[in-house]
């Protein structure tokens, strides 16, 4: 449709009747693009949403069709409008606009002659405020009712995509069911209920899915928004007294998405609300996917019911992130950024904030703005000064076991090799160094470090200390690995 101006240009002043003796022909080409409507949209969206349109009637090139709600006609006008008056000019080229109107006494018809000023409410197909309808963009889709239900869905964030989601052992479940729920035709489980601590990448992989469905599968209805918005919606869907229009909106969407639904909990009106939603979904055959901060046995206060229902389909956990995942996720911001992130700095930073994704970003952030306004490049040195705070934060004392779990770790060998008796190089080297590092960062005395390290001797532990220090004095970049370790260990 040739956007706004062209559906508002119809005037509604003055009494017109549809064009006589054309009602015959004007039927024959409405018969004609309601098949081709049929035909390119497949029948359970025709029969959901353009089989009820009627003709409402024609005023020279201005063309009205109607539909019994608003909100039917904000979802028509948004996602149908432009394909019906194609069909319509293409049939009848002098037809110029077609408007959507709401005729709730199913009063109009086509052959019955209704005036354009007998019609109810009459409104035009929203747009996106840059004069271009974003048809397939959910919350532009659902931002289009101007009668209290605007803006229900939230806007999805661009960058949170499959794309941009690092996968690694803690998420890998996750990710992958909900790649299974955007790619499919079908329902695979139902729900999909995604669940673990702040910051750990639960609203991403939803915006994913969004972003998936809208762009392979744009026919699809889908919502996405917080717990919290859900229950604002439906306080003003009360107030405003369209609870109707609110529950006809949220039961005839392919797709449901609620994020942080421990939110509703203890919310006794909306938490009714939302199981009769999530109910009448679930029975259509509906995706409805959700996630929390714990799983649904554990959402305490959860009703009973809900609490089964949401386990019915597939319980998708996502445990805090390892240090791989850290420095993936890290690892492929840096490579975005403007300026150059030694690796160094990233595993200083995968090691030391482990608290969540959200985090950790910020600090790369904070490190990336920080060195390009100094135009100083950037160190493990200046990111610790940078970043004293937040690594205050995430610090907790330190342990011989935190020590040997790290020095292990960087060095690639097990943990049990700390407390084995192998003497190999490549184990016996990291051992001293946890050694040493659990003599500067502990106040335990040598006896006790040495039992810590399967009950070895004083005398050992003094060694390894000796030994690290020959090293580092004599080798810069062993010296470095060191720094490192300590940095990363260090309250
Ligand atoms: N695996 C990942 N790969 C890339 N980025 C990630 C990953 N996990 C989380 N993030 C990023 O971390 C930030 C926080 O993630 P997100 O908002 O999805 O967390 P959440 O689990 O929904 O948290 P909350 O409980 O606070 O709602 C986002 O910017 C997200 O892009």
């Amino acid at each position: 449709m040739g956007g706004r101006d062209e559906l508002n240009s119809m005037s509604t002043g003055g009494k017109a009747m549809i064009e006589a003796g054309s009602d015959s022909l004007l039927n024959a080409q409405w018969a004609r693009v309601r098949g081709r409507l049929r035909a390119e949209f497949g029948e359970a969206t025709f029969r959901s949403w353009l089989k009820p349109l009627t003709l409402a009637g024609r005023r020279g090139q201005d063309l009205r069709v109607a539909v019994p709600s608003r909100f039917m006609r904000d979802w028509v006008a948004t996602h149908y409008a432009d394909r019906i008056k194609a069909l319509w000019t293409s049939e009848c080229p002098e037809i110029r606009s077609v408007e959507v109107i709401v005729d709730a006494n199913g009063t109009a018809t086509a052959s019955g002659g209704l005036e354009f000023d007998d019609l109810p409410a009459t409104e035009s197909a929203p747009d996106d405020g840059n004069g271009a309808k974003t048809e397939s963009d959910p919350a532009a889709v659902l931002g289009a009712d101007q009668e209290g239900l605007a803006g229900v869905s939230a806007t999805l964030d661009p960058r949170l995509t499959f794309d941009n989601f690092v996968v690694g052992k803690s998420n890998e479940l996750a990710h992958a069911a909900a790649i299974r729920v955007a790619e499919s035709d079908s329902v695979p489980f139902n729900p999909l209920f995604l669940y673990g601590g702040v910051g750990l990448g639960k609203t991403h992989l939803m915006h994913a899915i969004a972003h998936h469905i809208k762009k392979k599968q744009p026919q699809k209805r889908v919502i996405y928004l917080s717990a919290e918005k859900f229950m604002y919606q439906f306080i003003r869907a009360l107030r405003n007294k369209n609870t109707m229009a609110f529950k006809e909106l949220f039961r005839s969407v392919d797709v449901l998405m609620v994020d942080d639904v421990q939110f509703i909990i203890g919310k006794e009106s909306t938490q009714e609300e939302f199981f009769h939603t999530f109910n009448a979904l679930f029975d259509q055959n509906k995706q409805v996917v959700l996630s929390a901060d714990k799983s649904p046995s554990d959402l305490q206060g959860l009703e009973e019911r809900m609490r089964t229902r949401f386990g019915w389909g597939l319980v998708a956990d996502i445990h805090p992130t390892t240090y791989e995942l850290r420095l993936g996720i890290l690892q492929a911001k840096a490579e975005q950024a403007p300026i150059e992130i030694p690796g160094k700095v990233l595993e200083f930073l995968a090691h030391r904030i482990s608290s969540n994704v959200r985090e950790l970003e910020g600090a790369l952030t904070r490190i990336i703005a920080h060195a390009t306004l100094v135009g100083r490049p950037v160190s493990v040195d200046s990111a610790q000064e940078l970043l004293k705070d937040l690594l205050r934060a995430n610090d907790r004392s330190v342990t011989i076991e935190e020590i040997q779990r790290r020095v292990a770790e960087h060095y690639n060998i097990k943990l049990a090799d700390m407390s084995s008796p192998r003497r190999a190089r490549q184990v016996s080297r990291p051992r001293q160094i946890a050694m040493y590092l659990a003599k500067q960062l502990t106040t335990k005395s040598l006896p006790d470090i040495g039992r810590g390290f399967g009950g070895r001797d004083h005398t050992t532990v003094m060694h390894a200390v000796k030994k690290v220090e020959e090293l580092a004095a004599g080798d810069i970049s062993f010296a470095e690995d060191i720094d490192l370790l300590r940095r990363m260990l260090e309250g």
